[in-house]
């Protein structure tokens, strides 16, 4: 669906004015390559100006790279814009593509102009959004009226209407409660299963990458860190696992052979160890009375975190 291959894009970037300042070339994004098959949700992880939203730029047709050779669907994005944007839809959570004082049902019509979507189809998907995604409370309503919950679903239908192979999104959920932000997934990974929308997914919230993605990418500096599944991601980088114990009493020694000793306050005692947990769940129990014992995993987000900053995958680690 998606080939990518060596692509770089830089900026020139002005310093101390446009007239008399100089200028330097900011690489946005160095060699990148990577594939994507149909009906994949791929998360595209990233701090700050790593270089997504310009990967995704390039890939939408908006951009066109230095170098590198990209296809989506057997098309080059920014040669066959037309035929490339009516098979790729984008929603972008930060902002909106409804017509700010249209009621949302003349914004999709709009749309169905826009794409020339078939009537009937139209009907079928507006009848289908409409009970998925519950806009039938607002559809009357114009979307500058709207929650911020309901505009996102507004304009995940808006971005489906003419049933796109390839979706883009950014930040799908950002702003939203718990309850809308597992509508919205639970939505995503419907479109996905039932019409193998491929997806590819930018955000900072790691639960979104949880429950949508099994495949993550990862960027920084311009260069992809990590291609590859989240569990492995986990398995490899993530932090040890933690036993949080209680003991009865407070342990005189709270060192336990073979379980590494991450803190302890009172009788609750914090071990770190990886694989399986029932052995040192046996090993602490032999060691003194014990009133309570939980198992935590490490936080995905820890781990990205790490990753982040210790620039843990540069340099040909993985
Ligand atoms: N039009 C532009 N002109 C100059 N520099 C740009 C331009 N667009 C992006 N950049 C620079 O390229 C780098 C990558 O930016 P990009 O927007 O791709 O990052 P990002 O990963 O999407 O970040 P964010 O998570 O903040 O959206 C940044 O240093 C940014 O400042």
């Amino acid at each position: 669906m998606i080939t990518v291959h060596n692509l770089k894009k830089t900026f020139r970037v002005h310093q101390g004015g446009l007239l008399r300042g100089s200028s330097v070339v900011m690489e946005a994004v160095k060699d990148v390559s990577f594939s994507v098959e149909r009906g994949e949700i791929v998360g595209y992880l990233g701090p700050n100006g790593a270089g997504k939203s310009t990967t995704i730029k390039v890939l939408t047709g908006l951009l066109v790279p230095d170098s590198g050779r990209v296809e989506v669907g057997g098309l080059v994005p920014w040669k066959d814009r037309r035929a490339h944007v009516a098979r790729l839809g984008a929603v972008f959570g930060q902002r909106t593509t409804l017509w700010w004082d249209l009621p949302v049902h003349e914004s999709l019509e709009l749309l169905r102009h826009i794409y020339r979507v078939p009537e009937p189809r139209f009907r079928q998907n507006l009848r289908d959004f409409t009970e998925l995604l519950e806009l039938g409370p607002f559809l009357n309503t114009p979307a500058r009226a709207l929650s911020l919950g309901q505009r996102m679903r507004a304009d995940l239908a808006a971005a489906l209407l003419h049933d796109p192979e390839l979706l883009f999104l950014d930040e799908p959920t950002v702003g939203l409660d718990v309850v809308a932000k597992e509508r919205i997934r639970e939505f995503i990974r419907h479109i996905n299963a039932t019409r193998e929308v491929t997806v590819l997914l930018t955000t900072h919230d790691l639960g979104d990458v949880e429950r949508l993605a099994r495949r993550v990418m990862i960027i920084d500096h311009g260069s992809l860190l990590y291609d590859g599944a989240l569990a492995s991601l986990q398995a490899r980088y993530g932090s040890a696992r933690e036993l949080v114990v209680d003991f009865e009493f407070t342990p005189i020694d709270p060192q336990v052979p073979g379980l590494t000793l991450l803190g302890a306050e009172g009788p609750r005692v914090r071990y770190g160890f990886t694989g399986a947990a029932a052995a040192p769940i046996a090993r602490v129990t032999a060691h003194a009375p014990v009133r309570d014992i939980t198992v935590k995993e490490p936080e995905i987000e820890a781990t990205i975190r790490r990753i982040y900053e210790g620039g843990l995958l540069r340099d040909g680690i993985i």
